[in-house]
């Protein structure tokens, strides 16, 4: 019985470690060693990164260390990974807000970090394992908005480029400052940012480090839209709204949803198809598809 049970949790740590070396872009065979940057990672301590799962199936993640505008510590990096991690196995979650605390979202990297390892490869093993953790983030199930209160600066603005969406508040920021510091953007801000708002509004923002306000984010596509608030809970309470028009639901079909575009987003044509087509056979016939059937088959 003790056997089984051993033999079973194993096999659950085995398939969780595949799954995240399946949803991330680094592993050995690119001479990224994941527990040697941890350790190093570790040695730069402050702030937290925090998660509360709503019952609703909407998370909110907190950037906190707002004595440094939420700039991020080594020991954030691995708190980020952490919550991931968390998230990726909360089966009932829809959405995901990211938000930092004290009304302003992240300042990228704490600059008393970059400065400690600015050496290249020391630079290197810190974009490897924030590109693993945000690209990971990007492939949530989960509808992920950022809400930009203040300012998100440098990898801040990398960040919010992993979300779904993004929602301004008035005032607030958005400004790619890595071409100031002699840099270009390495946490896979770059790549998603073409994604986004397209190559040649990329090179301008990335080559005019660029201040985005919320009119000019708006007109790039690259916010949704500007909330009335700025307060922290009014600006919590409007983007909880906006997301929950999409997260209205099964947990299944929301979750299923998010696959599917994520893999027409990422995937060549044909599989995107297939990759449509195994999502497609989880949910017909299932339960919220027969229920559904039986209850609303018209939609007025
Ligand atoms: C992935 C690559 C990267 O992310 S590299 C890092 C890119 N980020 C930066 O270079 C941001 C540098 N900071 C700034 O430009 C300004 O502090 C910004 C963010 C514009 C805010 O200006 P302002 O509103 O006037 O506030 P402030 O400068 O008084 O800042 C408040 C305190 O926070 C600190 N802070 C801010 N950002 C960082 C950071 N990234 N790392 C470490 N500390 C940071 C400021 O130094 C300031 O601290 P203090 O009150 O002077 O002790």
């Amino acid at each position: 019985m003790v056997i089984s049970m051993w033999k079973n949790l194993l096999q659950t740590m085995k398939e969780r470690i595949l799954q995240q070396r399946r949803m991330s872009v680094y592993n050995q065979a690119h001479g990224y060693e994941e527990e040697l940057v941890k350790k190093q990672l570790q040695q730069f301590a402050g702030g937290s990164i925090n998660l509360t799962k709503e019952d609703s199936g909407i998370g909110i993640l907190t950037l906190n260390n707002p004595k440094i505008m939420n700039a991020f510590t080594g020991t954030m990096m691995l708190e980020l990974q952490e919550r991931v991690t968390e998230l990726e196995n909360w089966k009932d979650g829809k959405g995901l807000i990211i938000y930092g605390a004290g009304n302003t979202f992240c300042s990228g990297s704490d600059l008393n970090v970059v400065k400690a390892i600015s050496n290249s490869q020391d630079g290197m093993n810190m974009c490897m394992f924030m590109q693993n953790t945000l690209t990971r983030l990007m492939r949530l199930p989960l509808i992920t908005v950022a809400l930009v209160q203040g300012k998100a600066i440098g990898g801040g603005a990398e960040l919010i480029t992993a979300c779904d969406f993004r929602l301004m508040t008035p005032g607030s920021e958005i400004r790619f400052v890595h071409k100031l510091m002699g840099l270009v953007p390495g946490w896979g801000g770059g790549a998603r940012l073409v994604r986004i708002v397209g190559s040649r509004a990329a090179l301008k923002l990335l080559s005019g480090a660029t201040r985005v306000d919320p009119e000019r984010a708006l007109h790039l596509g690259l916010s949704e839209e500007t909330l009335s608030s700025s307060d922290e809970a009014g600006a919590l309470e409007e983007a909880r709204a906006w997301l929950s028009q999409y997260t209205e639901g099964p947990a299944s079909v929301i979750r299923a949803t998010k696959e599917m575009v994520a893999a027409g987003r990422e995937l060549l044509l044909e599989a995107a198809l297939r990759t449509e087509k195994d999502i497609f056979g989880t949910l017909w016939g299932g339960p919220a598809n027969l229920q559904a059937l039986a209850t609303r088959p018209k939609h007025k």
